[in-house]
């Protein structure tokens, strides 16, 4: 692994967001892979300054606001902590004990124990700003996440070439070998949970299993993992206030991957910027909703439909522009997806996911368009829909049927109040426009049609032999269209 080179050097002292991007854009310029150890230092300083340590001189006069500021990075602050990151790193592993190209288990244990030991021995692991190799060699924490990815960096620093991150939607571990066939854990997860480290994700781990996607989690390339940590980069200062410049260069560094087609593989990036255009548009740039459906298609086309994330984040951007058809059908696919995975007590994260939509959100989308009384008065409601009725059916379907072989309970009275809350708002006329049935009784329904259409078939031929006066039609299909993804189809007809 080289160290830092005149292509990184003349770079600085940055200055200001463009040369953040140049030095990003440099990186990716030629056949030397980017340097992981470097950018995640160069972003946690940036982010420190800008959101940790603000030093922004305070304004006396309120009434003009505090003129954007951005750090000046000296190369010789980035450098130091570099060698620092190296050395480290460096001196912890005798390479001579692991011959060959390829990572074996018992190293990558050695070098998750390396990053585990240089952390503090306790502090709040879900803080904001512990993502970053800067954190890491300035203040010995790092979260989940940076545990992870420092290992997959600190390999790079040792040159292997196999050692690669693999994100799920809640948890993080490495791939490695040849063919990245092996897996391994590197890191904690959640609280409380004794840590697996050095252990494989075996098939029987992530079947079925929401904290490993199924076995569909991104398997990252460098320049994807150079995406994660743009993603994992944390403008908020406080629960209320966000760092303007650092968003925007979070914004631009998105872009940028996006343009060099790595975020095609990577849904929760396009999740993220997607949010990030609905704070601050782009001139010229595709809009949130179009990005979101791309996250979306990216989960159909590489992960076979077992990320739930492209779907909440939809559905939480129409939830917040008032687009309430639009949240129920996002909400309903997110959990036409959550239903082919089992519950168990490492799924927190997506638990209250679901429990926000649907004991507040949910209920609140429901009060506030059954006070809309215009659209009421003509029928043109929310609570008139089949198809919005089907999209709530279709999620609660999806809910329960995801607690169905589960080792843990996903309900609770409250969901069973505030379904019976948000069912009642429909009106009682919307039952009668829709029909309901599974994926099983639709293969019975097709077979009756194509037993019609056999004899339909037969009537003609035999119409050609002998003429009738007239052939008795086939019945008439009602008009079905696919409600989701699955398969699942609620019919409606036309009201
Ligand atoms: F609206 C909802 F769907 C969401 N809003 N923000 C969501 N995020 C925020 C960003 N986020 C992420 N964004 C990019 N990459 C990753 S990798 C990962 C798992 C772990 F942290 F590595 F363990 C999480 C995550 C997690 C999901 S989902």
């Amino acid at each position: 692994m080289a160290g830092i080179r005149d292509r990184e050097k003349r770079h600085f002292p940055l200055q200001q967001i463009q040369d953040v991007v140049n030095l990003f854009k440099d990186q990716f310029s030629d056949s030397d892979e980017p340097n992981l150890a470097f950018l995640s230092i160069v972003l946690g300083s940036i982010e420190h300054i800008l959101t940790v340590n603000r030093a922004v001189p305070y304004n006396r006069d309120a009434s003009k606001c505090i003129e954007p500021i951005f750090p000046v990075i000296q190369l010789d602050t980035i450098q130091a902590l570099f060698t620092k990151f190296v050395t480290l790193v460096k001196s912890s592993v005798d390479l001579t004990q692991y011959p060959g190209d390829f990572a074996t288990r018992e190293l990558v244990k050695r070098v998750s124990d390396v990053i585990w030991s240089g952390l503090t021995r306790a502090y709040y692991k879900d803080k904001a700003h512990l993502q970053s190799l800067y954190s890491f060699l300035t203040g010995n924490k790092l979260d989940c996440f940076g545990v992870a990815f420092g290992v997959v960096a600190a390999f790079q620093v040792l040159g292997y070439k196999d050692v690669h991150l693999a994100l799920s939607e809640d948890h993080a571990w490495v791939v490695f070998g040849k063919d990245l066939k092996e897996t391994a854990e590197v890191t904690w997860h959640g609280k409380g949970n004794e840590d697996k480290r050095g252990q494989p994700i075996t098939v029987g781990v992530s079947e079925k299993n929401w904290l490993y996607l199924n076995g569909q989690p991104v398997i990252c390339s460098r320049e994807i993992e150079v995406a994660a940590i743009v993603s994992a980069i944390n403008p908020s200062i406080n629960a209320t206030t966000d760092s303007v410049e650092m968003g925007a260069l979070q914004q631009e560094l998105l872009w940028q991957l996006y343009d060099m087609g790595h975020l095609d593989k990577y849904p929760m990036a396009l999740g993220n910027l997607g949010d990030l255009e609905e704070l601050c548009p782009t001139l010229e740039r595709p809009l949130p909703v179009q990005i979101f459906d791309k996250a979306i298609e990216s989960a159909k086309t590489y992960y076979n439909e077992q990320h739930v994330y492209p779907y909440t984040y939809l559905g939480a951007y129409h939830c917040r522009k008032g687009n309430y058809r639009e949240a129920l059908k996002a909400w309903a696919d997110a959990a036409s997806v959550i239903k082919k995975y089992n519950y168990t007590r490492e799924d927190e994260e997506i638990y209250k996911e679901f429990l926000e939509i649907a004991n507040d959100l949910l209920p609140n989308m429901m009060k506030s368009v059954a006070g809309e009384n215009a659209s009421r008065l003509h029928g043109t409601s929310l609570l008139h829909d089949p198809e919005a009725y089907a999209n709530f059916l279709r999620f609660y379907d999806g809910i329960c049927q995801w607690e169905e072989d589960s080792p843990t309970p996903v309900l609770h009275i409250t969901w069973a109040k505030q379904l019976v809350f948000s069912l009642g708002k429909f009106d009682p006329k919307v039952r009668n426009y829709i029909d309901i049935h599974g994926e099983g009784e639709e293969d019975e329904e097709e077979e009756e049609e194509d037993e019609e259409e056999e004899e339909e078939e037969d009537r003609r031929d035999l119409e050609r032999k002998v003429p009738q006066k007239e052939v008795t039609k086939g019945r008439k299909r009602k008009r079905s269209h696919k409600n989701s993804e699955n398969g699942d189809e609620y019919e409606t007809k036309d009201c």
